[in-house]
């Protein structure tokens, strides 16, 4: 047991007191729950993303509910958008002095067969959640966190065993976990962290909006097909993402933590295959059809 005068825990109020953070779609879902942790453990908060009235009436809304003053809209972003978020990035700098932590949670996609995916929609895919999270990386890099060190969060998706449905969003995310691996390691001489979360599937009324009847057939399909037989919760990809953040994590880099049930681990039906053989079979022993 260490002497009590040395001792303090890494899970304490005041955890980042002092510190500036940055979080995209920080308005809705997960972001927002990424949000009252940071704001709750001493951190001034600025959100952004698209819609700007919204993120206004997030901050009002918790700095009402007893964070007062720490949380604040920054301009409308769209992370597709170079210059809007050249903009953020010296917006959040300027006004506040400092950007010490950033996690880019703003991102998405569309259920579609992957035959069906344009040429467009891929790119917007890819701007979205590979691009605009470089961008983001590398603007925060340049302008604040070279010379003063920080951390810096990705948000994913679990896409170990691919996403059939979502091809296109668990390519650009496989993407920004590969892209992690390397800025750790370019990063690391300026005292700068970087790592993943990875959630499974959260629910959060903002994000299966988008989905309609597709999420209807998440929760009644894949549900029962999870380790853990529900869903996770926004607070549940928070906290881990705090972690990874705080001091505590401070010999933590380049990885990748899943927050998932352990779906990870198993085969989750993501689409409907038909009951029948259809790939051929190359061999000499006669095989049970069934088999
Ligand atoms: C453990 C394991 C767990 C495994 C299981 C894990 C489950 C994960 C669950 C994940 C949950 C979440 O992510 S929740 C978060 C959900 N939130 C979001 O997705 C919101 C953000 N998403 C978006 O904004 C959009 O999806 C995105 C495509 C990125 C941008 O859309 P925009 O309309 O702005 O794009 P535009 O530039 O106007 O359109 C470009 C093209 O995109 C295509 N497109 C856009 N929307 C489309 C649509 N609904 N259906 C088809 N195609 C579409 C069209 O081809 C468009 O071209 P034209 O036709 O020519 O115009
Ligand atoms: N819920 C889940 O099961 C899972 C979610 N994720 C990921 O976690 C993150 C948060 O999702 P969740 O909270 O569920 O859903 P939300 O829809 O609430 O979050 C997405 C946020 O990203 C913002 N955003 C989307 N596109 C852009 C853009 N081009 N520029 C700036 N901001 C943008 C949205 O705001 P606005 O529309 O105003 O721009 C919104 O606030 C997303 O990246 C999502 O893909 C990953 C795995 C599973």
């Amino acid at each position: 047991m260490p002497e009590e005068s040395t001792w303090r825990s890494v899970f304490r109020n005041d955890l980042f007191k002092g510190k500036v953070a940055l979080v995209s779609g920080g308005g809705t879902g997960i972001g927002k729950s990424i949000v009252i942790e940071l704001a709750s453990l001493g951190a001034t908060v600025v959100i952004s993303s698209r819609n700007e009235e919204k993120c206004h009436k997030a901050a009002d809304e918790l700095n009402a509910l007893g964070f007062s003053g720490k949380v604040a809209a920054g301009p409308s972003t769209n992370i597709r958008k170079e210059e809007d978020i050249q903009k953020l990035i010296s917006h959040v700098v300027e006004r506040y002095g400092a950007l010490d932590i950033l996690v880019n949670n703003a991102g998405g996609q569309f259920i579609s067969d992957s035959a069906d995916i344009s040429k467009r929609g891929f790119q917007a895919v890819v701007e979205t959640n590979l691009q605009g999270t470089f961008l983001m990386c590398r603007e925060a890099f340049n302008q604040y966190m070279r010379d003063n060190g920080g951390s810096i969060v990705n948000i994913t998706i679990g896409n170990r065993n691919g996403m059939p449905g979502m091809m296109h969003s668990a390519a650009a995310r496989a993407g920004v976990e590969n892209m992690t691996a390397s800025l750790c390691v370019e990063w690391i001489e300026s005292k700068v962290r970087i790592n993943c979360v990875r959630p499974g599937i959260i629910f959060t009324e903002s994000g299966f909006e988008n989905y309609g009847p597709a999420g209807e057939y998440f929760l009644e399909k894949i549900v029962p097909s999870l380790p853990a037989k529900r869903l996770g919760s926004a607070e549940e990809v928070s906290s881990a993402v705090v972690w990874l953040l705080c001091e505590g994590a401070g010999y933590v880099t380049g990885s990748v933590i899943c927050v998932d049930g352990g779906g990870s681990y198993v085969a989750l039906p993501l689409v409907e295959i038909e009951d029948k053989t259809n790939l051929p079979t190359y061999g000499y022993l006669p095989m049970k059809a069934k088999l």
